[in-house]
């Protein structure tokens, strides 16, 4: 690629190959351990790629990487079509990060807070700046209010708001709405899929499978490993997982014996119903099949994402197990 044609990719907020997030090998280590390992991530523009994982799996390291917080031990890429290593100024000043701690003033109202902010990045156009974010994210009726007095949602939506204001190409939401309740969470997943059809691309970490549901594509990742990528689709077809649902007045000790069966990699309830998932056809239908001859209702089920996160953590902690649990 010539230089006019990288010097057009990069004011469109991707690298030569088209990619807004471009990362290989990515590893941390803090001490001898190795919190991250060898990931590589890639997303298109205007994507939303989920991140997703358990706790301590290395999310918010990674996240932490790509904007250049801190530095890869090894790995290399490109974010927005910049150097991870060697352009880190530049990236932070397209990225918008959302950490998982609310990280404005309290005693400030949401226009002085966003002001604030406007002020860091020396925006030019300060008011106007302000003007458009709380009108982009339904603020404007409530710039008076306290940061500290605003519920849970509104927090996340000021804090968004405040990621968004000097205008990134790049959106990093850590658990953005860990702790808020379900319409408020949906009304903040309205707002990323706004902004991602205007080019804006997002990767979102998050526990919550609903939200995972919402995403263009996921990364899974466990003990620093990616075990799985793609749409939620791919992701489940990959899996090869089958499922059988069991519903009726299932005890505590028959769940326990399913669970221990050969075979059966995860068994999770779901309301009145459980799943008990395994990659082995044969052995699940074993397993499950005392469950049906004492009267509970026993059938076939399409995987859904969390059976397979739950088999995926269940084989990388035996793989782990068998060659060494990463120290
Ligand atoms: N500054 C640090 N010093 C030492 N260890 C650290 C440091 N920061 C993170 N870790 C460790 O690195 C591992 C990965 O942490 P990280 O916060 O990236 O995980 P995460 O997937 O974001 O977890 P969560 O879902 O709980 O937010 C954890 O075991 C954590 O304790």
């Amino acid at each position: 690629m010539n230089k006019v044609a990288e010097e057009a990719a990069f004011t469109r907020g991707e690298d030569a190959a088209g990619w807004a997030i471009d990362v290989r090998g990515l590893t941390k280590r803090y001490g001898e351990r190795v919190v991250v390992d060898n990931v590589d991530l890639q997303v298109r523009p205007g994507r939303i790629c989920g991140f997703l994982g358990p706790n301590g799996s290395g999310k918010t390291t990674t996240i932490r990487m790509l904007c250049g917080l801190l530095t890869p031990d090894a790995g290399e890429g490109t974010c927005l079509g910049l150097d991870i290593r060697t352009q880190a100024p530049l990236i932070k000043r397209q990225v918008g990060y959302m950490t998982q701690k609310f990280g404005l003033y309290d005693d400030l109202s949401i226009r002085q807070n966003l002001d604030f902010i406007a002020r860091l990045f020396a925006l030019p156009e300060r008011r106007a700046a302000v003007d458009k974010a709380l009108d982009d994210l339904g603020l404007r009726e409530r710039q008076h209010q306290l940061a500290g007095a605003l519920s849970g949602g509104w927090k996340q939506r000021l804090a968004l708001a405040a990621c968004l204001i000097h205008r990134p190409r790049l959106l990093l939401l850590d658990e953005p709405t860990a702790g808020v309740d379900p319409k408020a969470r949906r009304d903040f997943w309205d707002q990323i899929h706004r902004l991602a059809s205007e080019g804006i691309t997002v990767l979102v970490s998050t526990h919550y499978m609903d939200e995972a549901e919402r995403c263009h594509e996921l990364v899974y990742i466990a003990y620093g490993h990616v075990l799985a990528r793609g749409t939620e689709a791919e992701i489940v077809q990959g899996a090869h997982l089958t499922v059988y649902e069991v519903t009726g007045a299932i005890t505590a000790e028959q769940q326990a014996r399913v669970a221990e069966a050969p075979g059966v990699d995860s068994v999770a309830p779901f309301g009145n119903r459980l799943h008990v998932a395994g990659r082995d056809a044969a052995l699940v239908e074993q397993a499950v099949a005392p469950l049906a001859a004492q009267g509970l209702n026993v059938a076939r089920a399409p995987a859904n994402l969390e059976d397979v996160f739950i088999s995926l953590i269940g084989q990388a902690q035996d793989n782990f197990a068998e060659g060494g649990v990463p120290s």
